[in-house]
């Protein structure tokens, strides 16, 4: 098919390229400057495992990367929707990104199209779109098709779905798209039709369903703590039964990134635009917040409240492993409060640190903030080491030389990946999340 991919961001991107990859002809819009020129020379300007070696695959081949409207927007039989939808000030989701590219179809468009949208959008965008091009007699046919990839397992997650969900009021536009997916279903994936707002609230149902699991097991953590039980023991208790499942069980520091905070945000300030109280939502978002403050407690319940002049090693500052993106990540947060409160910080993240410097330059500036270019030297006589993103690199350090870099033996497991009794063992102060079954978490929860 002929195809125009809107916005080169982790979706865009990643759905251009895998789409080009199955034979489709791909044109892909991006109107940021700097991400336009990389991508036209084959590079990828985000980190994402893969995505650079299929860019450079199917470019000026299946793929062309334009930042010319008029021809990407002139007769495409498919225009698919990429661009941002981030939060505004009140939690709604800001469509300015959208509406913009809707005038720009009413400029450019020369023949019936289906625009496709897999951003994420509130429910009763594509309704409201529609509307507003039949008023202007712009023939458009709008499909909500949400896209359910992950950031660091992008290319897996869109090759191979679970689901393609279509939200279509038009049976010849869904069947449209669903051509497009034929060969991304072959195996196991099933097609859902429904309508467009039903396929746009899912998503945001989707991604508030998997945030609730995570705060769930987040608070249970910290009941844990006082009840002498190891919420690592009772994530497997549970995680077995095949209702509940091993996903997105995992206690940690929080979720975040750009799409669960933003998108739990947007469902409940639907919920306020109809007068509704959605307590739930509330307790999920109101956990995450605590969730990430709770590693501030936990670095004091380590080093004591003052950290003017303390050192801390950070291990890990994207929102997740695997990618780059430091978009409300949890690391932040404890970054943040770090700096403040005077101390110096030794990072090392294998892909995020480019985005932190560009966030903190005067911390980076002044030698407050070191970005640390391997992990061992984020280590050299800092006060404590503080795990926040679970990347394969940092999960079996060698904590002999950990003992010997670092100035105290104090460790904050943000992400729950070590062996409490090996480091107490070792004579690790150790600190995890909801850990209360160690003899040692309880011996030094109790000392510090
Ligand atoms: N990041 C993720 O893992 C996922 C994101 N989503 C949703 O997909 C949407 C996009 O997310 P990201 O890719 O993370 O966003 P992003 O912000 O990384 O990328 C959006 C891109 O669109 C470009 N853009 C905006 N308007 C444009 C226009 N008129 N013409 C050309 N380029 C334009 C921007 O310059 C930017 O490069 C959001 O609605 C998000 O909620 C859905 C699933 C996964
Ligand atoms: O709408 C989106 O943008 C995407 O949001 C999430 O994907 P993503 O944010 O890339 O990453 P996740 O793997 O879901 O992790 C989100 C956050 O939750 C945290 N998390 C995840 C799982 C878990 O058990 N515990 C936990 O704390 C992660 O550390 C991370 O901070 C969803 O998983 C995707 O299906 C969805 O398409």
């Amino acid at each position: 098919m002929r195809l125009t991919v809107v916005g080169a961001g982790y979706v865009g991107l990643v759905s251009a390229c895998c789409l080009a990859e199955m034979g489709n002809q791909v044109c892909l819009l991006e109107h940021n400057p700097a991400r336009l020129q990389a991508l036209q020379q084959g590079r990828v300007p985000i980190y994402e495992p893969g995505l650079e070696a299929l860019l450079q695959q199917v470019l000026n081949r299946q793929l062309q990367v334009t930042g010319n409207v008029s021809l990407a927007l002139n007769e495409p039989e498919l225009i698919l929707v990429a661009v941002g939808t981030p939060s505004q000030a009140d939690g709604n989701v800001d469509l300015s990104q959208l509406w913009q590219l809707a005038e720009a179809v009413q400029e450019h468009l020369r023949h019936p199209t289906v625009l496709v949208l897999k951003s994420t959008v509130a429910v009763g965008t594509g309704d409201a779109l529609q509307a507003w091009f039949e008023q202007r007699a712009i023939p458009v046919q709008v499909v909500n098709n949400p896209e359910f990839l992950k950031e660091g397992a992008a290319l897996e997650d869109f090759r191979r779905p679970q689901r393609i969900l279509i939200g279509a009021e038009d049976a010849a536009a869904a069947a449209i798209v669903e051509r497009l997916y034929v060969p991304f279903t072959r195996n196991q994936a099933r097609v859902l039709h429904m309508r467009r707002r039903e396929a746009e609230f899912s998503k945001y149902a989707a991604n508030a369903f998997l945030a609730s699991r995570i705060s769930f097991m987040n608070e249970l953590a910290e009941l844990a703590e006082h009840v002498q039980v190891d919420i690592e023991a009772v994530r497997q208790g549970i995680g077995s039964d095949q209702r509940i499942g091993r996903h997105f069980i995992y206690a940690g520091c929080g979720y975040g990134g750009s799409c669960f905070p933003k998108d739990l945000r947007a469902l409940s300030h639907l919920g306020r635009s109809q007068g509704l109280p959605l307590p739930l939502l509330s307790a999920i978002e109101q956990r995450n917040e605590r969730q990430k403050q709770r590693l501030i407690d936990k670095l004091e319940a380590l080093l004591g409240s003052h950290w003017y002049g303390k050192r801390v090693a950070l291990w890990g500052l994207a929102f997740k492993p695997d990618t780059d993106d430091i978009r409300e990540a949890p690391a932040l947060v404890l970054l943040r409060a770090l700096l403040a409160r005077g101390a110096t910080v030794q990072a090392h993240d294998p892909a995020a640190m480019p985005a932190v410097a560009e966030r903190f330059p005067e911390a980076v500036a002044s030698g407050q903030l070191q970005l640390c270019n391997e992990p061992y030297a984020a280590l050299e006589n800092a006060h404590a080491l503080c795990l926040l993103t679970e990347w394969k690199l940092f999960r079996e350090p060698d904590w002999l030389r950990v003992m010997q870099l670092l100035a105290e033996p104090r460790v904050l497991d943000g992400r729950n990946q070590y062996d409490p009794g090996q480091l107490a063992t070792m004579g690790f102060v150790y600190l995890g999340i909801g850990r209360g079954g160690l003899a040692s978490e309880r011996r030094n929860r109790a000392a510090a």
